[in-house]
């Protein structure tokens, strides 16, 4: 997969969308059941999982450090170690694409008197680490990496870890997760401040697994997580929700191409991940949250979605941590908007499998969109209907720097754009959406990949 052959694609004016279609998985919660699975004493069974990349190479960590995984029919079953019991790896992680399973994964061994080195491909490789690394080293962990803190790392676990108290110093929920999850194998309390909110599947998911876990609020919303250590985890049944951040893009394909119609069924509803559906509702979408129900602890809904004349507004930057992998497919609705679409707070975009700000910008002027790239702000001038949008000449190619959001994001500006959208690969879009494809042409896009 490192030096993967890239597949260049196309995605073509496309008539209206239609149907009904579920969306894989959860990302964030397939991590976390293959790692807290894989961790807990007795069986986990788990249904609805991920099976992208990202989340399939977490899979074969756990069972480097003893977890027992198999699937049986649509069951992954997992036998995990016992708290407290991992294993040392016989060889190097290899993460792969992703941030959240490198991330958390070092917070989950990195407390541990062993050695264990994390390796990626070229875009993990360029990520920051630093920001798990500190509070690990804060613990006792003593670490071995490249020039800033970027992979390969090899983290030394100390005999006894230190139990620390960290205020997080950025919106990361990998990081609050990272810290949380050294805090499992240290004794005593471990205590995460989180100034401001992200998503919380860490929490709520150790909590069903039995983990001791308290959580305060201060009056200005700060939270005080609190982690008893070198407790019991204990094995449980797990219904994934459907990805809110993978049902973007079907979502906003509905939204621009005219005459569309569709229904995506089973996704997450967790209030801190339905940014995208909030603003895309400002913007005057027609988003219908229907049959939302109960799963495992969890709301999830399906999304009523109809074709819309989309107007631009202007996004707090404290929505961010709730929307934060949406911002490419909102700049992509941004571009069919009436008006402009004003977009703030997105530092963290420039730390993600691309710098994400940059790489949205290019593509947009690329495809004829007028935009401006600030230091952490973008602001896109929309087109309504798509007129005049689409490659400027047979160069006008979308560089996704291994980035399966900027990828799936400009595929849908091609179903809608006056002439076709070209990506120069299509291949990283297995990390997080392998039906990606499948569904968005089942749907009636006109999207062509090279062979
Ligand atoms: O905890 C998680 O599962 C994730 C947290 C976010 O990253 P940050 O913590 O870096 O914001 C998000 O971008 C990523 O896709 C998944
Ligand atoms: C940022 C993302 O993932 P990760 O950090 O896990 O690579 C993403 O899926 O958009």
């Amino acid at each position: 997969m490192h030096n993967h052959t890239p597949k260049p694609a196309s995605a073509h004016k496309s008539p209206p969308l239609k149907g009904k279609a579920r969306v894989p998985g959860d990302k964030s919660i397939s991590h976390r059941s293959f790692m807290f699975g894989g961790l807990a004493s007795g069986e986990t069974r788990v249904t609805g999982l991920l099976e992208g990349d990202d989340v399939l190479a977490t899979g074969r960590a756990m069972q480097a450090m003893g977890a027992q995984i198999r699937k049986e029919g649509d069951t992954w079953i997992i036998n995990g170690t016992g708290n407290g019991c991992l294993l040392e790896p016989e060889e190097p992680f290899d993460f792969g694409n992703a941030g959240t399973g490198a991330r958390l994964t070092m917070g989950l061994v990195g407390t541990y008197n062993m050695k264990t080195t994390f390796t990626g491909d070229a875009s993990l490789s360029k990520r920051p680490m630093g920001r798990v690394l500190n509070p690990l080293r804060e613990m006792g962990v003593q670490v071995e990496a490249a020039d800033g803190d970027r992979c390969p790392i090899t983290l030394h676990g100390p005999r006894t870890a230190n139990p620390i108290s960290y205020r997080v110093p950025m919106a990361s929920a990998q990081v609050k997760s990272a810290v949380l999850l050294a805090g499992l194998n240290t004794p005593g309390i471990t205590t995460v401040i989180e100034p401001v909110m992200t998503r919380d599947h860490t929490e709520k998911m150790l909590a069903g697994f039995g983990a001791k876990i308290e959580i305060e609020e201060d009056a200005d919303g700060t939270r005080h997580i609190h982690i008893h250590g070198q407790g019991e985890l204990r094995g449980q049944t797990i219904e994934v929700p459907g990805d809110p951040s993978s049902a973007g893009f079907p979502l906003v394909a509905a939204l621009i191409v005219p005459g569309s119609d569709i229904i995506i069924e089973n996704a997450l509803m967790n209030p801190t991940r339905t940014g995208l559906i909030t603003t895309l509702q400002e913007m005057g979408g027609q988003i219908d949250i229907i049959n939302m129900r109960d799963a495992g602890g969890e709301d999830v809904a399906d999304l009523h979605v109809r074709a819309s004349n989309l107007k631009g507004v202007v996004v707090p930057p404290e929505r961010a941590p709730s929307m934060i992998d949406e911002y490419p497919v909102l700049a992509i609705a941004a571009a069919f908007a009436e008006g402009e679409t004003f977009m703030d707070g997105l530092d963290e975009l420039r730390v993600k499998e691309s710098d994400r700000l940059a790489a949205v910008a290019r593509g947009l002027e690329a495809n004829g969109v007028e935009c401006h790239e600030g230091e952490m702000s973008l602001t896109v001038k929309g087109s309504p209907g798509g007129k005049g949008l689409g490659a400027l000449s047979a160069q006008a190619v979308v560089e996704t720097h291994l980035d399966h959001r900027i990828a799936m994001a400009f595929l849908v500006m091609g179903m809608a754009s006056e002439k076709a959208v070209h990506i120069d690969d299509a291949t990283m879009i297995a990390t997080s959406f392998p039906e990606f494809m499948d569904l968005m042409r089942g749907l009636g896009a006109d999207i062509q990949v090279a062979n």
